[in-house]
């Protein structure tokens, strides 16, 4: 192992980049604050300069994956397509299988000149997260607590406004609504198999509201769709901590852009649509596992300075008064101030590692139920089957139960089994 290497691999190399990514997303954060007055009286100025401050911090982990670790996504698309990537909107259709995902899209979109406006559709617990989250709040992202009732109308108008926003943006649609595990991929397949359609290999079934209703609200405002499919050679499972760690992974990532015309306006149209689509897509996924590449030329765009040169300067500013006052700590003999210090570091790390680890898949919420949920499903519907009309007693008790599992979330799947 080279120096380089092994440097990349120690701990006090990711306690300053964890300080610097920390300090300056909160001095981020600190300055979309003061843009808060210039909203009402030039509001397309106000996005610009958010695009701008967004683009410093987010334009970091670019920076991370592309230098620090040397990962490099390749590009598999049409040339003719590539020509518009960065030049329209776009609503870009993702499959949800790692953990490092959301970085390989931050990669595409700074080739491509869009980072700092990119948004996505995100499950609410995200906007809580401190520095990312208070930062896509500015950034106009789209929050959904997943449940449709509830988000129909905030979804609807986040949308509309964004339909004069002042600069191109990819809009992110993970329309499975939460990443891939294997007991996820059991349930959603028996809703695959309950409403006739066919099983997919490598991914949960699409939820389709959420596509339709983008569709439906950014017509006119976004010129495509685009198809996007990752995945990594080698079965390489990356994370965020392997990323930190200088470790190189190996993603490649297949665009298609589809025309939005050719997206059904109807609701049940465009549902059938997206099922189609993820079809297609994981026949892609399919064929990758066997030959190790998707179809397409492979076009990929030299990965540019600025991530570089914005995260050096951030260092540096940021380095320097760090190391000032450690010098002055250590000139002033307090060991009270000193163990003050060493605490205030540990809670930094340890509310760093808590951020890192919301990207673990293996800390995934449970959106969709649960197995155990199912079971107890299977439960009350053979219940319900077997003693409907018999006993007033029991009917009411497993109403009760019914009751109990609304309140868990399971509303949904129970409709279904009674349907
Ligand atoms: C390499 C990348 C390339 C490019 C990247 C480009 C750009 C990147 C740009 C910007 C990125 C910026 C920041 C991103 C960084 C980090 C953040 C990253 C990711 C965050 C992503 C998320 O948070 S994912 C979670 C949020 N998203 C979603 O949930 C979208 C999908 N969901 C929906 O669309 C839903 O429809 C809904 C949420 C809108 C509403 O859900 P609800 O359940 O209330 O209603 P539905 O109608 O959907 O549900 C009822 C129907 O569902 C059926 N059902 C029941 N169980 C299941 C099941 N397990 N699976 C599938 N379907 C199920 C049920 O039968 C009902 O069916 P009906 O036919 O009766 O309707
Ligand atoms: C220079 C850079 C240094 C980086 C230091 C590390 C700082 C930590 C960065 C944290 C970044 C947090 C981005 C969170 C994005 C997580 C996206 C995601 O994958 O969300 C999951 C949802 O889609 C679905 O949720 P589940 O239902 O699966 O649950």
């Amino acid at each position: 192992m080279g120096l380089v290497q092994w440097l990349k691999g120690q701990f006090l190399c990711h306690l300053i980049i964890c300080y610097g990514f920390l300090v300056s997303g909160l001095l981020v954060n600190l300055l979309q604050i003061c843009t808060l007055p210039l909203w009402p009286i030039n509001k397309q100025l106000a996005r610009r300069i958010n695009c701008k401050l967004g683009y410093s911090l987010t334009s970091q982990s670019v920076a991370l994956l592309e230098w620090w670790s040397g990962t490099e996504v390749t590009f598999y698309t049409d040339p003719a397509d590539y020509q518009t990537y960065g030049k329209e909107n776009a609503i870009v259709v993702l499959n949800h299988n790692f953990e490092i995902d959301f970085l390989c899209g931050w990669t595409f979109c700074d080739r491509f000149g869009v980072l700092g406006a990119s948004k996505c559709l995100a499950k609410k617990e995200l906007s809580y997260l401190p520095v990312i989250g208070w930062m896509w709040y500015f950034l106009e992202m789209v929050f959904i607590k997943r449940k449709w009732e509830e988000d129909k109308r905030s979804f609807v108008q986040s949308l509309q406004n964004l339909r004069d926003y002042p600069e191109n943006f990819w809009f992110l649609l993970h329309c499975e609504g939460t990443r891939f595990t294997e007991e996820k991929h059991q349930i959603s397949m028996e809703v695959a198999e309950k409403k006739g359609l066919p099983k997919l290999k490598h991914h949960l079934l699409p939820r389709t509201k959420g596509f339709w209703v983008a569709v439906q609200n950014l017509r006119g405002t976004v010129a495509a769709v685009y198809c996007c499919t990752l995945n990594f050679r080698n079965n390489e499972t990356p994370t965020l901590l392997g990323v930190i760690n200088g470790k190189k992974y190996h993603p490649d990532l297949y665009i298609r852009r589809i025309p939005l015309e050719s997206v059904p306006e109807d609701e049940a149209e465009c549902s059938s649509w997206l099922h189609k689509l993820y079809q297609e897509k994981d026949q892609f996924q399919e064929d990758y596992s066997h030959t190790g590449c998707f179809p397409g030329p492979v076009v990929t765009p030299p990965r540019g300075p600025w991530s570089l040169i914005n995260w050096i300067g951030w260092t540096c500013l940021l380095l320097y008064p760090l190391y000032l006052l450690l010098v002055q700590l250590v000139l002033s003999g307090s060991i009270l101030t000193i163990l003050a210090t060493v605490a205030f570091c540990s809670a930094v790390s340890v509310g760093v590692r808590w951020m890192i680890g919301q990207t673990e898949i293996k800390r995934s919420s449970s959106y969709g139920p649960t197995s155990v949920a199912y079971l107890m499903l299977a439960l009350v519907s053979a219940v319900c089957t077997y003693k409907r009309r018999q006993s007033l007693l029991l009917s009411s008790r497993v109403n009760i139960t019914m009751l109990c599992l609304m309140n868990l979330g399971y509303d949904k799947l129970i409709s279904h089994s009674i349907s």
